[in-house]
C-alpha cells in the first residue's frame, strides 16, 4: 500500500477557546489531486496553513513523506520542531495564496529567482533559466521584465503559481486561488492548474469555491464541515449522490442558490 505524502493523525487547532479543527484525520496519497471544500469557517484555508507552518498545532499529529512537520524525532520522543527542521520542511510545499502576495517591487522575473537563487542556492543562470521555462508553461513569457502592478489579476495569479513551482516543491496547495479576480480572468488560472493536476507529478490540495472546476480536476474532493471531513469520494459520487445530510444541503446551497 502507498504511504501517505501527507497526514493529520488527530490534529487540533485552536484560535483562544474556538476549536477550528477538532481530531481533524486526513491523508493524501502522493500524485493524488484533492479539493477541499466546505462552508466558510470550516478550517479548510487552516489546513493548507498548517501545512505551510504558517500556524501552529495543539495537539495530534502532521507527517509530510513520513517525517513529523510540527515535531522532530529525538530519542524516540517527538518533541517540538526547531526552526531549522521547519525551514527544510516547509521546502517540501508551495503555496499559492487567494491575494497573489508577489512581492511588488521585483519585476516577474525577480518574484521568480528570488527564492532558488537566496533559499536553495542558484546561480543567477540557473534560476533564470527555471523561470524563464516556467513563464513559458503559464503563458506569460513576454511579461518578465514587468512589476505586478502592470499585469492582471489573473497574469498575477499565473505569476504566483510559477513562483511556487520554482522551488520545485513536491506538493502544491491552492488557496482558493480565482476568488479575489474578475470573473473573466477565472479560466486562464483555472487552465494552469488543471495543466499541473493532468501531469500528475506534483500532489495537490485545493481549497475553492469553483464547484464545477472541482468536479472535473480532482480525483478526491472532501467536504468539510466545523473542523471536520463530513464526507469524502471521488468527485462524481460526492456531487451527484452525496450520502450525507449536511453535504447535500451545502451542495444544494452552492449548485442551486435560488432554489
Ligand atoms: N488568526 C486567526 N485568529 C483567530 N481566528 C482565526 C484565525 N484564522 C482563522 N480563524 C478562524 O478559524 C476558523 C476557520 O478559518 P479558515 O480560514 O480555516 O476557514 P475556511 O473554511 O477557509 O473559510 P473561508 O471559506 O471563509 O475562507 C474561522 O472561524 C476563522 O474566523
Amino acid at each position: 500500500m502507498t504511504e501517505p505524502i501527507i497526514k493529520f493523525d488527530k490534529v487540533v487547532k485552536r484560535f483562544g477557546s474556538h476549536t477550528v479543527l477538532d481530531h481533524l484525520d486526513f491523508e493524501v496519497n502522493p500524485g493524488e489531486m484533492v479539493t477541499i471544500i466546505g462552508p466558510s469557517g470550516s478550517g479548510k484555508s487552516t489546513v493548507l496553513r498548517i501545512l505551510m507552518t504558517l500556524e501552529q498545532i495543539q495537539d495530534g499529529v502532521v507527517t509530510v513523506e513520513g517525517e513529523p512537520l510540527w515535531h522532530e524525532r529525538k530519542n524516540g520522543d517527538l518533541v517540538p520542531a526547531s526552526e531549522k527542521h521547519l525551514r527544510k520542511m516547509r521546502e517540501k510545499l508551495g503555496m499559492v495564496f487567494q491575494q497573489f502576495n508577489l512581492f511588488p517591487h521585483m519585476t516577474v522575473l525577480r518574484n521568480l529567482t528570488e527564492a532558488p537563487r537566496q533559499v536553495l542556492g542558484l546561480s543567477k543562470k540557473d534560476a533564470t533559466e527555471r523561470a524563464e521555462e516556467l513563464l513559458e508553461r503559464v503563458g506569460l513569457s513576454d511579461q518578465a521584465s514587468k512589476f505586478p502592478h502592470q499585469l492582471s489579476g489573473g497574469q498575477q495569479q499565473r505569476v504566483g503559481i510559477a513562483r511556487a513551482l520554482a522551488m520545485r516543491p513536491k506538493i502544491m496547495l491552492f488557496d482558493e486561488p480565482t476568488s479575489a479576480l474578475d470573473p473573466e480572468l477565472v479560466g486562464e488560472v483555472l487552465k494552469v492548474i488543471r495543466q499541473l493536476a493532468n501531469e500528475h507529478e506534483l500532489t495537490m490540495l485545493l481549497v475553492t469555491h469553483e464547484m464545477q472546476f472541482a468536479r472535473q480536476v480532482s480525483d478526491r474532493v472532501c467536504f468539510f464541515d466545523k473542523g471536520r471531513i463530513e464526507e469524502q469520494g471521488p468527485p462524481d459520487e460526492l456531487f451527484t449522490n452525496p450520502k450525507r445530510e449536511r453535504t447535500r444541503e451545502f451542495l444544494k446551497a452552492v449548485l442551486d442558490p435560488d432554489a
